[in-house]
């Protein structure tokens, strides 16, 4: 049985992480998805709160044969023990997955295998471009899986990334 490690920010968890997913099923029985940055909600960059990135995670592999753990990983102020922290945190692991240079440095460096996945349509999969649609009222919907746009809707996730945009323009 082998179990798999992916951390990500997931704001919010967009198509190209879910085939990331589906790229990790094929090597392993089981997988954690560590949310990076649990601590951060309510800005432009993380705009949604760890227990929001569970709903949006788990709703949106419920059909995968996959077993799945979605795990709360908050950010420390020293990347030195950083690996510690998420081991603390999860279900031991035998594989990390990223594509973050420095997760991928901290990872090897703390002598845990560590594989990187080609980029999915990277040109509009990406968190950043999600967040900017949502803002400006673009189609963000299509950039994800179907159990994110309600989860969102649910939450009135676009009037709070509008809110926060709105008080990071004013200065505020
Ligand atoms: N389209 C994609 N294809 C494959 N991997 C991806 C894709 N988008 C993100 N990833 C990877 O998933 C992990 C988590 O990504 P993250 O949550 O930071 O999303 P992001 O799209 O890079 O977002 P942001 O623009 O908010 O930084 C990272 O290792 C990242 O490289
Ligand atoms: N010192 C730390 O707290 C530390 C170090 C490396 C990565 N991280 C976190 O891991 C996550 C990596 O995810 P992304 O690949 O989505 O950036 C982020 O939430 C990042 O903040 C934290």
């Amino acid at each position: 049985m082998t179990r798999g490690f992916y951390i990500g920010r997931f704001q919010p968890f967009h198509n190209g992480h879910r085939s990331m997913v589906e790229q990790i099923a094929e090597d392993v029985d089981e997988l954690v998805l560590g949310i990076g940055s649990a601590d951060d909600s309510h800005t432009v960059h993380n705009p949604f709160t760890a227990g929001e990135r569970i709903m949006m995670i788990t709703k949106s592999l419920v059909d995968s044969d996959l077993v799945t753990y979605a795990v709360p990983i908050e950010d420390l102020e020293r990347n030195s023990v950083w690996v510690s922290h998420v081991q603390s945190m999860s279900p031991d692991f035998d594989v990390a997955y990223s594509n973050n240079p420095l997760v991928i440095q901290l990872f090897r460096e703390a002598g845990i295998e560590i594989r990187q996945s080609p980029m999915f349509n990277r040109e509009v999969l990406e968190g950043s471009e999600v967040r900017e649609r949502m803002i400006t009222g673009g189609d963000w919907e299509s950039l994800v899986p179907e159990a994110v746009v309600q989860v969102v809707d649910e939450m009135d996730g676009i009037e709070r990334i509008q809110m926060v945009s709105d008080s990071d323009s004013n200065g505020d």
